[in-house]
């Protein structure tokens, strides 16, 4: 439904390769994970598929009906939430009736409700996020692309955009996201791949759930190596410390690594998350 053929991505001319290489095909009723070190190249692949971005190299193709809830939603747009919502209703191909009536149904879904009538540049932050993830149901789209939806919503919002999620991939529509949680979703994620060094690698590895428990390294170091046993899911912390999770059958194998790492690292603790 979305393909990726030989695709390269570099910012301005003679800018280096962000992504090279990258070949993906989506599949419809599947939901996909990309994972990532900060700053190798996440948004920009979501972005492609997204078919918000245009590679400079290579082919993307298909074009299924797509929403995409960038990781800083544009709300300074002369709207109200609901009226908002409703305009990319009726951009979809909504009727007006059809449309309104879906966006009260979102915003009713992420407890946004209250707040239909209010200019989108007047929303708090997590009313803001909460909107940017109504925009991108509010047509049922055939892929659903989501760069970090779930930061800045509340745990209800938070649990209702898995719910939504998983609505879509019922429904047969491809589902993309980035998170920086590793258990986002993960009893139900079909495919894992990783940005790395400007290509893209697939994770054979079962979802973390599947493995039974993790375990989390807090560590302080420089930025991690790639190849970590048990491919580990990083979130960077302030300064300069990161949170590794791994499954617990990897994580001696993982703490051995740091310990010998070259430049060494320093292990803050070990904790079940
Ligand atoms: N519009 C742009 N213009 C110039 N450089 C860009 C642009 N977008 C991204 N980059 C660069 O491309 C690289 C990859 O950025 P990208 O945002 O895709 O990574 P990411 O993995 O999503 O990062 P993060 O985890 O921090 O969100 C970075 O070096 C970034 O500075």
């Amino acid at each position: 439904m979305r393909t990726l053929s030989s695709v390269g991505r570099r910012y301005g001319i003679g800018g280096p390769w962000v992504l090279r290489g990258v070949d993906l095909e989506l599949a419809a009723g599947t939901l996909v994970r990309v994972e990532g070190t900060n700053g190798t190249g996440k948004s920009t692949l979501l972005r492609l598929l997204a078919g918000i971005d245009a590679p400079t190299e290579g082919r993307a193709l298909g074009r299924p009906r797509t929403a995409y809830v960038p990781e800083r939603f544009p709300a300074a747009l002369p709207f109200t939430a609901a009226g908002y919502l409703t305009h990319l209703g009726r951009i979809h191909g909504l009727s007006r009736r059809t449309a309104a009536t879906r966006a009260g149904e979102w915003l009713e879904r992420f407890g946004a409700d209250a707040h239909a009538r209010t200019p989108l540049a007047e929303l708090s932050k997590g009313t803001s996020q909460k909107v940017a993830a109504a925009q991108a149901l509010v047509a049922a789209p055939e892929l659903l692309v989501l760069d970090e939806a779930w930061t800045g919503l509340d745990t209800a919002a938070r649990a209702e955009l898995d719910r939504a999620v998983a609505e879509r991939v019922a429904d047969g529509a491809a589902v993309v996201f980035v998170d920086h949680d590793p258990r986002r979703l993960a009893d139900a994620v079909d495919t894992r791949y990783a940005v790395e060094r400007g290509g893209l690698v697939r994770r054979t590895e079962a979802a973390h759930s599947a493995v039974g428990p993790l375990v989390r390294v807090d560590v302080v170091g420089p930025v991690p190596p790639e190849g970590l046993p048990g491919a580990p899911a990083l979130t960077p912390g302030p300064d300069g410390t990161h949170t590794l999770t791994v499954p617990a059958a990897h994580s001696d194998a993982l703490l051995r690594a740091l310990l010998t790492a070259r430049p060494p690292w320093h292990i803050q603790g070990v904790s079940r998350p």
